[in-house]
C-alpha cells in the first residue's frame, strides 16, 4: 500500500516537451531555421544507445533537428575534439551533448572544455559551472534542473525547507545543492564519508538521492511527509530468471509508506532529464540567434 503521492515525472516531462514544441515552431518561423541538437556517442554501450535514440526521437517530435554522431569505441581523442570543434562552428547546431561516460582512453574534462559554453546544453563546462555558482545566466545541468521543476510544481516555494542531497558528483549532487540553495533551502550535502546518513536524512523536508546504489535509502530514514526525489537509475536482476529491471536509489516500497510525495523509477526524474535537455537547446537557439525568449514561460 502506497501512501505518498506519486510525482509523475513522465507526465510533467510530456507537458514540458509540449511547451518546447510550441516555442520551437515560433523559433523556426522567426529564425528561418529549426533549432538543432547534436548528440555524440562514442562506443556501443547498450544503455547509452537507448538514451541517445530516445533523445533523437523526442528532439524531432519537438520540431527541432537532431544530429547524431556515432563514433567507434577506439576513436582517438583528437578525432573527437575535432568533431566537437566542427559542431562549435556549425550554425545549424545550437546544443552539443557528448554522452558520458567516455571510453577510458579519453579525458572527459578536456572534451567538455572544448565545447562552446554557449552550446553546452548539459551545463558541464566550467564556464557554466561558474555561472551557476555565481548566479549568472548560463546552462544548468538537466537532471538537477528537472528535479527542481518537479519540487516547485509540488511544493510551490521551497524557501526555508531543509534539504538533503545524497551524492556530490559534478553532474547531479553539486549542481543540485546549488539550485536548492538558490531556492533558499537549508542544504546538507551527504556522501560516502557522511557519518550516520539515516539520521542526516531524517532531518530533511526534501531528500534528493543521487548515489548509484540500488534501493539504499530506506523508509525509516524518511521524515513523515517529506518529499523524496530519486535520481538513481540502477539496472538489477528481476524476479524472472535472466531478466532485469530499473530501480532507483530509494527503497520505493518502504519510503512511499512514510513520504508525502515521491518520484518513481522509471517514470520520475529520467524523463525530465531529456525534456530539460530539449528546453536548454531551445533556450540556446534563441540566445545564439539573438531572439528574445521568455525563459520562464517554458
Ligand atoms: N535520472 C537521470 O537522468 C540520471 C540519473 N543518474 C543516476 O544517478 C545516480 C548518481 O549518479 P552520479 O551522480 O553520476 O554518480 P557518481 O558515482 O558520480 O556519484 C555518486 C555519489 O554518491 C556518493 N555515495 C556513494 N556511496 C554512498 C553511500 N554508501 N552513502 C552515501 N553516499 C554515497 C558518492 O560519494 P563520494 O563522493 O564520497 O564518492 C558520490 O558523491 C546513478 O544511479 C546514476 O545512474 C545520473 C545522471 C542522470
Ligand atoms: N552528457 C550526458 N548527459 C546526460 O544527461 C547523461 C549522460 N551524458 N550520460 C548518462 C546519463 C543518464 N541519463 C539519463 C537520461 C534519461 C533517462 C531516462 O529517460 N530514464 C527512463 C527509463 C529509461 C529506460 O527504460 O532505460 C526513466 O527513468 O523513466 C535516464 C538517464 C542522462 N545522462
Ligand atoms: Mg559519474
Amino acid at each position: 500500500m502506497s501512501e505518498a503521492a506519486i510525482i509523475d515525472g513522465k507526465a510533467f516531462a510530456e507537458g514540458l516537451r509540449g511547451r518546447v514544441a510550441e516555442f520551437a515552431s515560433q523559433f523556426e518561423a522567426r529564425a528561418g531555421r529549426k533549432a538543432g541538437l547534436a548528440v555524440v556517442l562514442v562506443g556501443e554501450d547498450p544503455a547509452s544507445q537507448v538514451y541517445v535514440r530516445n533523445k533523437g526521437k523526442q528532439t524531432v517530435a519537438c520540431g527541432m533537428n537532431s544530429f547524431e554522431h556515432k563514433l567507434a569505441a577506439d576513436t582517438g581523442e583528437a578525432d573527437l575534439l575535432a568533431l566537437v570543434e566542427k559542431l562549435n562552428a556549425d550554425p545549424a547546431v545550437d546544443g552539443i551533448l557528448v554522452q558520458l561516460p567516455l571510453p577510458s582512453h579519453m579525458n572527459e574534462q578536456k572534451v567538455i572544455a572544448t565545447i562552446n559554453p554557449d552550446k553546452d546544453v548539459d551545463g558541464f563546462h566550467v564556464v557554466n559551472v561558474g555561472r551557476l555558482a555565481t548566479g549568472l545566466p548560463g546552462f544548468v545541468p538537466c537532471t538537477p534542473l528537472g528535479c527542481v521543476m518537479l519540487l516547485k510544481d509540488r511544493l510551490g516555494s521551497l524557501s526555508g525547507l531543509d534539504a538533503v542531497v545524497i551524492g556530490r558528483s559534478n553532474i547531479v549532487g553539486k549542481p543540485m545543492a546549488q539550485l536548492l540553495t538558490a531556492e533558499s533551502c537549508t542544504v546538507t550535502v551527504a556522501h560516502s564519508r557522511t557519518k550516520d546518513l539515516p539520521e542526516v536524512v531524517r532531518r530533511a523536508d526534501i531528500v534528493v538521492a543521487a548515489v548509484g546504489r540500488p534501493e539504499m535509502v530506506k523508509g525509516d530514514w524518511i521524515k513523515p511527509g517529506a518529499t523524496v526525489i530519486d535520481v538513481g537509475i540502477n539496472r538489477v536482476p528481476a524476479a524472472e530468471e535472466g531478466k532485469t529491471k530499473l530501480v532507483g536509489d530509494v527503497d520505493f516500497v518502504s519510503a512511499s509508506q512514510v513520504a508525502g510525495a515521491i518520484t518513481p523509477v522509471p517514470g520520475g526524474v529520467g524523463p525530465m532529464t531529456i525534456a530539460v535537455l530539449l528546453r536548454n537547446t531551445l533556450v540556446a537557439a534563441h540566445r545564439n540567434a539573438g531572439i528574445v525568449l521568455d525563459e520562464n514561460a517554458i
